[in-house]
Formats: C-alpha cells, sequence, structure tokens
C-alpha cells in the first residue's frame, strides 16, 4: 500500500501538504475528506486520525496528524531539495522558529474573516455585524505586521533566498480571508512576497490548489451535515458574541 495523503482544499494546511507533495513529484493517493459533508466523523477516516481533522497522512500501516509533523516526514523520507528544510543549524532553527509562531499568529487570525463573512452565515443562516469582520481583520492586521517585521524583513523568502516549509505554511494561511477581503492589496512587501512564493511554488500548481478559496462565494449552496453543526455549535457560539 503506497503513500495515502487525507485532504480537503478548502483547508489551509491541507493546502501546504498537497503543494509540497506535488512539487516535489511525490507520489501519493489523494484521499478526499469533504470537511462540510463531515466525512471527518467517518469511522474509517478515524482510524486513520483519531483527532478527525486533515490533513492526515498514511503510509502503510503508518498514520501520521498534524500539517508541520507531515511536512517533515515527506522531507525526511523523499529527501527533497534542502532549502524546505535547511541542514544548516541556523536556517533550519529560523524555519522552526517561523513555525512556531505561525499557529497562534498567522494561523489563529488569517482563517476568521471567512468564517465570519461566508461559513457562519452558511452554517447557522445569520449574518453577522460589519463590525465584527471589522475587529477579526484588526487583529490579523497585528499578526500581517509582526510577520513583515521580524520575519520577512528584506528578504526575498522567510529564510533568505529560497522557499522553505515556513513560507509554505504562511502562504496557504494568508490565501485564506482572500475571498473576503484583499489583505495584500495595500501591503506591497507582502504582496512581492507572495508573488515570489507563487513563482516558486509554480503558478500553475498554486492556482490548482487555491481554485476552492478564490471561488468560495460557489459554496452558497452547499449542504452542511448536521453532525458538523453540531459539532460547531460551541465555537460558532463564541465566535458570534
Ligand atoms: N494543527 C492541525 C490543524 C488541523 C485542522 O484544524 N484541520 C481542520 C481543517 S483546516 C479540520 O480538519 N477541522 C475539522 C474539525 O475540526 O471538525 C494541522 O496543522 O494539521
Amino acid at each position: 500500500m503506497g503513500l495515502e495523503l487525507y485532504l480537503d482544499l478548502l483547508s489551509q494546511p491541507c493546502r501546504a501538504v498537497y503543494i509540497f507533495a506535488k512539487k516535489n513529484n511525490i507520489p501519493f493517493e489523494f484521499k478526499h475528506v469533504e470537511l462540510f459533508k463531515g466525512q471527518h466523523y467517518r469511522e474509517e477516516f478515524g482510524k486513520v486520525n483519531i483527532l478527525k481533522k486533515v490533513p492526515a497522512l498514511k503510509d502503510g500501516v503508518f498514520t501520521l496528524a498534524e500539517s508541520t509533523a507531515i511536512l517533515l516526514y515527506l522531507s525526511r523520507k523523499y529527501n527533497t531539495p534542502d532549502h524546505w528544510y535547511p541542514s544548516d543549524t541556523q536556517k533550519r532553527a529560523r524555519v522552526d522558529e517561523y513555525l512556531s509562531w505561525h499557529h497562534t499568529n498567522i494561523r489563529g487570525n488569517a482563517g476568521k474573516p471567512l468564517w465570519i463573512k461566508v461559513f457562519i452565515p452558511l452554517i447557522t443562516g445569520q449574518t453577522l455585524p460589519p463590525e465584527k469582520l471589522q475587529e477579526v481583520m484588526d487583529e490579523l492586521a497585528i499578526a500581517l505586521k509582526q510577520f513583515e517585521e521580524k520575519f520577512l524583513q528584506d528578504k526575498l523568502f522567510i529564510v533568505g533566498n529560497e522557499i522553505s516549509l515556513a513560507d509554505l505554511m504562511a502562504i496557504v494561511e494568508l490565501m485564506q480571508p482572500i475571498g473576503v477581503g484583499d489583505i495584500f492589496e495595500d501591503r506591497p512587501k507582502l504582496s512581492e512576497w507572495r508573488n515570489r512564493v507563487e513563482e516558486a511554488v509554480g503558478k500553475e500548481l498554486f492556482q490548482e490548489v487555491h481554485k476552492l478559496i478564490l471561488n468560495i462565494k460557489e459554496l452558497s449552496n452547499i449542504q452542511i451535515d448536521p453532525q458538523l453543526k453540531e459539532h460547531l455549535a460551541p465555537m460558532l457560539r463564541k465566535m458570534m458574541k
């Protein structure tokens, strides 16, 4: 049994894993787990990831959750080019530094605008006041300022002159709010970095993987799984407050 990747390309960390595997010609079977259909609650998927989240990996009898761990596993197993996760100790530490900061700062904030503007209305039928969107956009702006000042500075990529796992994890998150508002528009440094990342990944692959998120409005007539609604209810109540 070969490598299987369980993904939904609406999910940011899934896009990072997909891009990484495709870009590095890693052979895998794409196992589509549609979150809005609640397919991650199926018993079969629970055997791959007891946490019931995507991305997840299955390689023979070995299973693995968490995007960062999956990317590192793939980079080691397939001996991918060094720039993704440099062997130089200090460069590698810079990737680790970004990845440690990423989850609570970029990931913690970049997904929210889409929830406020698209997913919550879709799931609950309720539209939230514009101030709610403004609130999360303001929080994201703080994270973006730190991203530019601390991690990007005046470099081409987060770790010098080549793309690494840090850039990959960052870009997939920063593409998430794009259907709601263009966060790159008034940020030339961020926008130029995005172009470089897109170029390094390959424009065709980049567009392919972001097709769903760039056409997010087409989701408006999707049927949401009732179990998913129930599972999300506490989180939604918190976000709607
Ligand atoms: N820390 C995890 C996050 C995984 C995660 O939150 N996945 C979301 C999609 S972006 C998910 O599967 N959510 C389903 C749910 O919580 O019901 C990673 O980086 O892989």
